[in-house]
C-alpha cells in the first residue's frame, strides 16, 4: 500500500462556537482515503459548518483537523475542492474560460489572463475534464446558455481543475430537478471512482445520502436544554457504514434513520431543502 493510499482526514475533538453559542461539540472523525461520505441533518445543526472546517475557510473552535496527521493548513489548498449549492460559475467567462480561470491567475497574476501558446495550453489541458464532466460540446457556451444541471456541472469542473484529492458537496443538487439529479448521481459516482476522491456531501435528501455513500454520517444535538434551545451544539450520533450489508439494515433503512434527526424539525423523506426550513 502506498502512502497515498493510506491517506486519512482525522477529526479531532472539534468544537464550533459563533458569538459563544456552540454550533457544533465532540466531533470526532477518522475517515479512510476513497471513502464517499453522505451527510445529513436538520437545517442549521452545522453540517456547512462543518464542510467549511474541512476546507479551512472556518478554524475549529476547539480541537483539530488532521490530514496524513498533520494539521489542516490555515488557508483553502488545492488538495480540497468545493461546490455549493447555488452555482458558482462567472456569467462573463465561457465554460473553458472559467476552467482556465484558476491557472490563469496563477501564471498571470497582474493581468489575470494568458495569451498565445499559454492560452491554447491551458484550453487543451482542460479538454480531458470537459469530456469526463459532460461538456465538451458547450466549452464556448456562456453560463446562461446552459441549463441548471449543465451549470453545475460546470462548477463541479472548476472544482476539479486541480485534482483535489478531497471534494467537499454542500447540497450540490438541491437546485435541481429529480431526473436531472439521477444524471448528476451517475456522473458523481463515475468521478469519484476515476479520481480517486474522499467525498464528502452534504444532502437533505436521505434517500440520495444512502444511495451514494458509502458512510453515511448523521449530525444531531443529543444535548438538549428546552429553555435553552441554543445551549448545546450538534455532533455526529449516527456514522453508518452503507456498503457493508451485514451491518443491521433493518434498523438502518432511511426511513429509521429520518426518524431520528432532530425532534423538533424532522428530515423529510422526499426532500428539498425548502421542505426543512
Ligand atoms: N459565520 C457565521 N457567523 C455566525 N453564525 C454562523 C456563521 N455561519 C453559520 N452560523 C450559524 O451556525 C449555525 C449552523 O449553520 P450551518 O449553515 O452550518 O448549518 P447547516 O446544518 O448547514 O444548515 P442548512 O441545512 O440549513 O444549510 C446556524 O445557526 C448559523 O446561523
Amino acid at each position: 500500500m502506498t502512502e497515498k493510499n493510506i491517506q486519512k482526514l482525522s477529526v479531532q475533538g472539534v468544537a464550533k462556537y459563533y458569538d459563544g453559542l456552540p454550533v457544533l461539540e465532540r466531533v470526532n472523525l477518522d475517515v479512510e482515503k476513497g471513502a464517499f461520505c453522505t451527510i445529513v441533518g436538520a437545517s442549521g445543526c452545522g453540517k456547512s459548518t462543518f464542510l467549511r472546517m474541512l476546507l479551512s475557510q472556518e478554524r475549529p473552535t476547539r480541537g483539530e483537523i488532521f490530514l496524513d496527521g498533520i494539521a489542516l493548513p490555515e488557508e483553502p489548498t488545492p488538495d480540497r475542492g468545493i461546490v455549493f449549492q447555488k452555482y458558482s460559475v462567472f456569467p462573463h467567462l465561457s465554460v473553458a474560460e472559467n476552467l482556465i480561470l484558476a491557472r490563469e491567475l496563477e501564471e498571470a497574476p497582474l493581468t489575470g489572463k494568458l495569451f498565445g501558446s499559454s492560452r491554447r495550453s491551458a484550453f487543451s489541458d482542460i479538454g480531458d475534464l470537459l469530456e469526463q464532466i459532460g461538456l465538451s460540446g458547450a466549452a464556448n457556451k456562456y453560463p446562461a446558455q446552459l441549463s441548471g444541471g449543465m451549470q453545475q456541472r460546470l462548477a463541479i469542473a472548476q472544482s476539479l481543475v486541480k485534482r483535489p484529492s478531497i471534494l467537499l458537496l454542500d447540497e450540490p443538487f438541491g437546485a435541481l430537478d429529480p431526473g436531472i439529479r439521477l444524471d448528476m448521481h451517475e456522473l458523481l459516482l463515475g468521478l469519484w471512482k476515476d479520481l480517486d476522491m474522499t467525498i464528502f456531501m452534504v444532502t437533505h435528501d436521505i434517500h440520495e445520502a444512502f444511495k451514494l455513500g458509502t458512510r453515511l454520517l448523521v449530525f444531531d444535538k443529543i444535548r438538549h436544554d428546552p429553555q435553552a434551545p441554543e445551549a448545546f451544539g450538534a455532533t455526529i450520533t449516527y456514522d453508518l457504514p452503507l456498503s457493508a450489508p451485514e451491518f443491521g439494515a433493518e434498523n438502518t433503512s432511511p426511513e429509521v434513520i429520518a426518524g431520528t434527526i432532530s425532534r423538533e424539525k424532522q428530515l423529510p423523506l422526499n426532500s428539498s431543502k425548502s421542505n426543512l426550513s
